[in-house]
């Protein structure tokens, strides 16, 4: 069973096509990454989740339950981490899960959920003190309230530093070593990178890729950057690799005393050695750029025309 299944889930406001028949499915004990610039839909595919918003067409399933029937059971069983949630200032952060334990009827020791989220120390502090790392953690104890099978958090690193935003992964880790599935939503490609299973990048309401990190790589790295270390460059041995088919931009870069030439290349670099070399040049090494993650993520958000 998918802990959460969308299928051709459609939903506008008024004229605003926010969700264009959107699928997808995420697998039980995964750690899913839910990827999209700002707009692209991202929030309104889960408040359809937490039947927050009804879709205009398409279903969503969760945890094998009907997301429009079966809320409540559903609410029963998933952690929900919401984008933008505010603490209350005036109460603690014991307060906030004495709350959260007695909506959810369950049975949680607030202790002991605050101290896996690191902020037991802080537990009888009024909010209003609190950093936003710490609400962010108290937040996330909350959405661990009742043992929940699934989580949805959506942005969870949303104003933390890069400490606590590594320790918010941390923690999505350990959960997930727990058997909890995760659903994470982020504009950030970095922050899902060292935590997701897979990754589902969102534009304009469809899911335009669903992969691995490296799988999204190696997609979008078919033109890769070949840097040539030679002896010398001569203009013979750079028009041979100009004239190569496959080859995009051929720069030259020389620093140090040390000559490098940048082939953009799509064909085989091989080619490009060979060409090099037929051309009287001594290649003395060689090495490949990957596509950053910031290529990979624009090459899927951004439109070109
Ligand atoms: N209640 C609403 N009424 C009208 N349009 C809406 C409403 N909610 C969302 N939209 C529109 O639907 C589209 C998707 O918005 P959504 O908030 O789901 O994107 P998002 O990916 O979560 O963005 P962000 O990263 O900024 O939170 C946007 O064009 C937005 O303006």
């Amino acid at each position: 069973m998918s802990a959460i299944e969308l299928d051709s889930v459609e939903k506008r406001f008024g004229d605003v096509v926010a969700l264009n028949g959107l699928s997808l499915a995420v697998e039980e004990g995964e750690v899913f990454g839910f990827l999209g610039p700002n707009g692209a839909g991202k929030s309104t595919t889960i408040n359809i989740m937490l039947d927050f918003l009804r879709p205009t067409a398409g279903s969503a399933s969760i945890l094998g339950y009907d997301a429009q029937e079966n809320s409540k059971a559903i609410r029963q069983r998933i952690g929900v981490l919401p984008e933008g949630f505010e603490t209350y200032d005036r109460l603690t952060g014991r307060q906030h899960l004495e709350f959260a334990i007695e909506s959810k009827d369950a049975s949680d020791s607030p202790e002991e959920l605050l101290e896996r989220v690191g902020i037991l120390d802080a537990a009888d502090q009024k909010t209003g003190g609190y950093s936003k790392g710490m609400a962010q953690r108290l937040l996330l104890a909350m959405a661990l309230v009742g043992d929940p099978d699934l989580l949805v958090l959506d942005e969870p690193s949303t104003g933390l530093d890069p400490n606590g935003a590594r320790e918010m992964r941390e923690i999505i880790r350990e959960e997930n070593a727990r058997g909890v599935t995760v659903f994470f939503s982020s504009h950030i490609l970095e922050q899902v990178e060292a935590v997701c299973d897979r990754v589902g990048i969102v534009r304009d309401g469809e899911m335009v890729a669903v992969d691995s990190i490296e799988g999204l790589r190696d997609s979008v790295s078919s033109a890769t950057v070949l840097q040539v270390s030679v002896d010398r460059i001569t203009d013979e041995a750079l028009s041979a690799v100009r004239s190569l088919s496959g080859t995009g931009s051929v720069d030259t870069r020389e620093r140090d005393g040390e000559r490098t030439i940048l082939v953009e290349v799509e064909g085989s670099k091989t080619a490009v050695l060979e060409a090099l070399e037929d051309a009287g040049i001594v290649v003395e090494d060689f090495s490949t750029e990957e596509a950053s993650l910031d290529d990979v993520f624009r090459s899927y958000t951004e439109v070109t025309a």
